[in-house]
């Protein structure tokens, strides 16, 4: 048995939501044209969850922001109206976006909080053309429920051909040299440059730029070594590289090149502290980000002599100012960002990331989403009816509640024949997430912002993974829904233990409710459910029905479960439209009838 949490919070006011899907359609505009995974059924009651059109009466609009190869533009335009505007200000960006459904950038737009603030909802997915996703504020869009896609892999060979290139430019005063013969000079002696073979490169952060890198130093006759505090050692060892600490790569290393992201912990990683710890006349190669330096620092240690030269492509501030010390130092090496720019890394992240975009507005989850699941398509057609039943199982629990002290501690059991571990259960709580805040608040839930939501609500949800016996073809034999400190509306659904308890599992593909608090009951998720309970004696059942049946409701599925013969008994049923008020209250007054409670799914 394994255990695991997510997050959660107190759940306010209402406003059903009647959707059940896995894509982000919910938030397009009524003008929007696109496809969605849905899991309705159609019109075959028994028929499983499939792929559903929603066809409407536009394309989406995708803003394409920055200069993208044309393959990746065609690939768009297939899909949807493609507005390639180029250099748009802050204020102009503001502007456009909330025309948008989807907006595409490099590292040269900033999409800043207010960006998805002006989208008003409408802006769905930003698409990165490239790795570095440090332009975009990821908390942001996900606080939005806007997903953030990149194109990791179709630069790496680009960025590290440009690493190697600086590194053996600035070895031999290729840049300086160059300019000095321009201007009609012949300083032979004043550029003597320094070898690679046999020099030891550190390479700071071991990943696909990084292991790029390394490779072709080795290639060179360097002795590589690197830190990245997350790489597997085998990878490295793979490769022939040594993994050292932090400490261990400064002191040994001749050359240093960054190649890690720039985050909060590597913000100005190399600092005049970390500069004293260098060997002197170390030299630097920056194909990462800026900002992983202290360009201040930097200057300082190239003035002390501790880095003899640095090979810059990137940049705290880009462009940087003309008069940059930095820049203008004869010791350094320079270019504007141009790691990625070969013609074929550029076709290569045009069509990743419009692929990704296309697929995305598509309702197709994202295999290089940044801020959500990945889920590999055969785990998510497997999970396709567990989902939907998470959904329900979330949005029957929590409508059962009447009081205490607000929805906030939420247990979720899976229970599985197969190894607890191999599930992942993210999509599953994403939904039950659902679940259990549209129904009771304004907030539009999906898989990009469910756990943030959860946790701002202040909802804590726990996870528990049981083995059942059952048939391991299934991926999940039963999913169980409590809610602890609550009052309910519908007193039998609470539990021995004191908690609301619903129980669902999945019958010939269709979600079915089958356990309500301590009750056994048997009814299939779709439409709405009423749920009894009265003393068990003969013709209840047509009591019931026959009340509905006047008013032309139909019964889809009907169950009773009983603590003993001619005791308690609860009885779902299922219906396929709402009953009036009068209709319930009349079977509410059914002598027999102790409680009764409908619910919408
Ligand atoms: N100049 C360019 O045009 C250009 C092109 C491509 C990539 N990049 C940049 O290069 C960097 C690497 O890209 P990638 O595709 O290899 O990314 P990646 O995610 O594959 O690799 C980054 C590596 O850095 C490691 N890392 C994280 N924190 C670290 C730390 N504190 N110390 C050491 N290592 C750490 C990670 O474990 C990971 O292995 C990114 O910043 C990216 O934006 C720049
Ligand atoms: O992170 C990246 O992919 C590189 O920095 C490339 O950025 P660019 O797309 O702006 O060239």
């Amino acid at each position: 048995m394994a255990a695991a949490s997510a997050s959660s919070a107190s759940l306010l006011s209402s406003k059903p939501s009647p959707s059940s899907n896995l894509s982000w359609k919910n938030q397009l505009p009524l003008s929007s044209a696109f496809v969605a995974i849905s899991l309705s059924r159609g019109n075959n009651r028994r028929c499983s969850p499939r792929l559903v059109v929603f066809a409407m009466d536009a394309k989406p609009t995708v803003l394409v922001a920055e200069k993208l190869g044309e393959a990746g533009v065609n690939l768009l335009k297939d899909f949807a109206n493609v507005d390639c505007s180029y250099n748009l200000s802050p204020e102009e960006l503001c502007t456009k976006i909330s025309l948008c459904d989807a907006l595409i950038v490099r590292s040269g737009t900033k999409v800043t909080r207010e960006v998805f603030e002006s989208s008003g909802g409408r802006l769905k997915v930003v698409g990165r053309a490239g790795v570095g996703i440090d332009n975009v504020d990821l908390a942001a869009a996900t606080e939005h429920g806007c997903l953030v896609v990149n194109a990791p892999t179709a630069n790496t060979v680009a960025a590290a051909e440009h690493g190697i290139a600086l590194l053996a430019a600035m070895a031999r005063n290729i840049a300086q040299a160059d300019a000095s013969v321009k201007t009609g000079k012949w300083q032979r002696n004043k550029y003597v440059g320094v070898s690679l073979v046999g020099k030891t490169l550190a390479v700071m952060g071991f990943g696909k730029v990084g292991s790029e890198v390394a490779r072709r130093a080795k290639g060179l006759g360097m002795h590589v070594i690197a830190h990245d505090p997350y790489a597997p050692a085998d990878r490295a060892r793979a490769v022939g590289v040594d993994l050292v600490s932090f400490e261990e790569a400064l002191a040994r290393a001749d050359f240093i090149s960054l190649h890690m992201p720039l985050t909060p912990a590597t913000s100005k990683i190399l600092n005049d502290e970390t500069f004293a710890k260098m060997k002197k006349g170390v030299r630097i190669v920056n194909v990462a980000r800026g900002g992983v330096i202290d360009e201040d620092a930097l200057v300082r240690a190239l003035d002390a002599g501790i880095v003899a030269q640095a090979a810059l492509d990137v940049f705290t501030v880009e462009p940087p100012s003309k008069d940059s010390k930095l820049v203008q130092h004869e010791n350094v090496t320079v270019t504007p960002h141009l790691g990625a720019s070969t013609m074929e890394a550029q076709e290569g992240v045009a069509i990743e990331v419009a692929e990704a975009v296309v697929g995305a507005l598509k309702g197709e989850l994202a295999a290089t989403a940044v801020n959500a699941p990945m889920v590999p398509s055969e785990v998510l057609t497997e999970l396709k009816p567990f989902v939907e039943l998470a959904e329900k199982l979330g949005r029957l629990a929590v409508q059962l509640v009447s009081g205490g002290s607000g929805v906030k501690s939420v247990k979720v059991t899976y229970a599985s024949a197969r190894a607890p571990d191999d599930l992942d259960t993210r999509l599953l709580r994403a939904m039950i997430t659902k679940g259990l805040i549209e129904p009771i608040s304004s907030v539009f839930v999906n898989l990009v912002n469910a756990d943030f939501t959860a946790k701002q609500r202040g909802l804590r949800i726990t996870e528990e993974r049981i083995l059942l016996d059952g048939s391991p073809e299934n991926p999940l034999e039963l999913i169980q829904v409590q809610i602890a400190n609550v009052e309910s509306k519908f007193a039998s659904a609470i539990s021995e233990s004191g908690e609301i308890k619903v129980e669902g599992r999945v019958k010939d593909g269709i979600p079915h409710l089958t356990k309500v608090g301590s009750f056994e009951v048997d009814v299939s998720l779709e439409g709405s459910i009423i749920l009894c309970r009265q003393v068990d004696q003969p013709g209840m059942i047509g009591k019931v029905g026959s009340i509905l049946g006047e008013e032309n409701v139909n019964v889809s599925f009907m169950s009773v479960g009983r603590s003993a013969p001619r005791k308690h008994a609860v009885m779902a049923i299922g219906v396929d439209e709402q009953p009036s008020k009068e209709s319930l209250k009349r079977i509410g007054e059914i002598p027999a009838v102790e409680e009764f409670v409908f619910l919408k799914l």
